[in-house]
């Protein structure tokens, strides 16, 4: 029998942290891109729509093994993340990208050892004003997620955790 992966071990390890919604699971929507299929850390959150400069600023700054959450308000007209953008979080560190929007270069990113979790792909690029709020609570999916909770993804799905868990 195949071992049941590390976000269903947590569910079924922490019901009352389920039942209370300290541990949440986030809806169903995403696709998986990267080379990490399954990635954790602290979440650094950023709220924009079809403008992707604040990705790169935050991007820029040393990941130490946090997550990236971009609320792009679910917009699948242009892209957020590419390749590059996704190259430089890698080399800066970070565990991953969660992109409530939507990403391109998938098959560049697809060879980056990263995490990059997205609602799917456009090979658009997305405006460049600068416009949008970084470090600030965003709703993915129907769930609130707030800077510094921990986030754990895998193939079989996404976890929100107000705290760290043990894997
Ligand atoms: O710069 C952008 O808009 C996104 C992109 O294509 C990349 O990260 O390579």
């Amino acid at each position: 029998m195949a071992s049941s992966s590390a976000t269903a071990e947590l569910c079924d390890a922490n019901p009352t942290l389920l039942s209370e919604g300290e541990l949440r699971v986030l809806a169903p929507i995403f696709q998986t891109y990267g080379r990490c299929r399954a990635f954790s850390g602290p979440v650094v959150t950023l709220k924009v729509f079809e403008d992707n400069v604040l990705v790169r600023e935050i991007l820029e700054n040393p990941g130490d093994g946090k997550v990236l959450v971009v609320d792009g308000g679910g917009s699948r007209r242009c892209a957020l993340v590419g390749g590059n953008l996704a190259l430089l979080a890698q080399n800066m560190g970070w565990a991953g990208i969660l992109v409530s929007g939507c990403i391109r270069d998938v098959d560049e990113i697809s060879g980056l050892d990263i995490g990059v979790t997205a609602l799917g792909s456009n090979p658009l690029k997305s405006n460049k004003k600068g416009l949008g709020e970084k470090h600030v609570p965003v709703d993915i999916g129907g769930t609130m997620i707030h800077e510094g909770e921990w986030l754990y993804a895998d193939r079989d799905g996404i976890l929100i955790s107000k705290s760290e868990l043990s894997v």
